[in-house]
């Protein structure tokens, strides 16, 4: 089981360094800009292999090592300016650093799901969709899972319950139009009613990213393991269920954007798209996202 990381920075490495020690895939091939610095970070790995059960073959390369990958995942950005609030200001130079990248990658590696992690994800996806002339079931951003997984982590508190037993999902944008779908929201098959106290949680974990970088320069770990559960769930033919943004086809009459729906990820990529009934609120917060992220492609695109 072979897969690509394309650009091996902070996230990057939190990534490949999961998926070695959760021993899902067998080969690691890391493709920087700056080929030594990916070099070493390739032997960097393979010195740790003695304290693994099965080894991972890490290695850096060219975008033609991509070949045979089952998953590609994006993680190469231009460097994000200091005292950042707004993902979008990184679209315009990730634009052009995908229209480098990812026409070679779907020519050598034409069979990959192909997983963007870049900001902003949610339109990178879009375009990554025309650039690769991959069938959507196989492009995934990993839009709102990371944001869900923070609001869970502060339910989790609140509740008393362990939050992967929280089926609790932010929807919409990995960015300022995300909304917490809490008409669907349950724990243990009763409703987590939508309280004021319980919306505070939700706008912290909408500004935790932000507050992160703000305070250390970088976010890694969360996304880098949101990140590796996504490359697992594909890997082991999970079917775990995850909001991830995808292509929309219709679902409350949107289409032409990528946005964080709950899908079903498995061997094939997206396996299924799941369409909570949400009530009025969710949907005009939905139709806000939709419009905020095309504003965004139309920009770059
Ligand atoms: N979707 C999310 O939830 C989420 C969360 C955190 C970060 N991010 C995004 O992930 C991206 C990476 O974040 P980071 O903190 O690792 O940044 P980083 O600057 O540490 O890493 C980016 C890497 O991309 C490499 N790169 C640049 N051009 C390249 C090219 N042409 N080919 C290959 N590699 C190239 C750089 O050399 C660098 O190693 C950013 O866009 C960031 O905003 C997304």
């Amino acid at each position: 089981m072979k897969v690509t990381i394309v650009g091996p920075g902070t996230v990057g490495m939190v990534l490949a360094y999961t998926l070695m020690l959760r021993r899902v895939a067998r080969e690691i091939v890391l493709v920087g800009r700056n080929r030594t610095k990916a070099e070493g970070e390739a032997l960097d790995l393979m010195h740790a292999q003695a304290f693994l059960q099965v080894p991972v073959r890490v290695r850096a390369g060219e975008i033609e090592d991509a070949e045979g990958s089952e998953v590609v995942v994006i993680c190469a950005s231009v460097p994000t300016p200091e005292g950042i609030t707004d993902r979008n200001v990184l679209a315009r130079g990730n634009y052009k650093l995908m229209a480098g990248l990812l026409p070679g990658i779907a020519r050598v590696a034409p069979e990959a799901k192909l997983v963007m992690v870049s900001n902003p994800v949610d339109a990178l996806t879009w375009q990554a969709l025309a650039l690769t002339g991959f069938p959507p079931e196989r492009v995934m951003g990993t839009g709102t899972l990371v944001d869900s997984i923070r609001f869970r982590e502060l339910l989790s508190e609140m509740l008393s319950v362990h939050p992967d037993d929280l089926r609790a999902y932010i929807l919409g944008e990995h960015g300022e139009h995300q909304f917490p779908a809490m008409s669907v929201a349950q724990a243990g098959g009763e409703r987590i009613d939508d309280t004021p106290e319980r919306r505070v949680l939700c706008e912290r974990a909408k500004g935790f990213g932000i507050e992160v970088f703000r305070k250390k320069g970088n976010t890694c770990y969360a996304i880098g393991l949101a990140a590796a559960y996504v490359v697992e769930s594909i890997l082991m033919n999970e079917r775990r269920t995850m909001p991830l943004s995808v292509r929309i086809d219709g679902y409350l009459g949107v289409s032409g954007v990528c946005l964080s729906v709950p899908v079903v990820v498995g061997k094939n990529g997206v396996e299924r798209c799941l369409k909570p009934e949400l009530n009025e609120e969710e949907k005009n917060a939905f139709l806000a996202a939709a419009e905020a992220v095309k504003k965004v492609i139309g920009e770059i695109g």
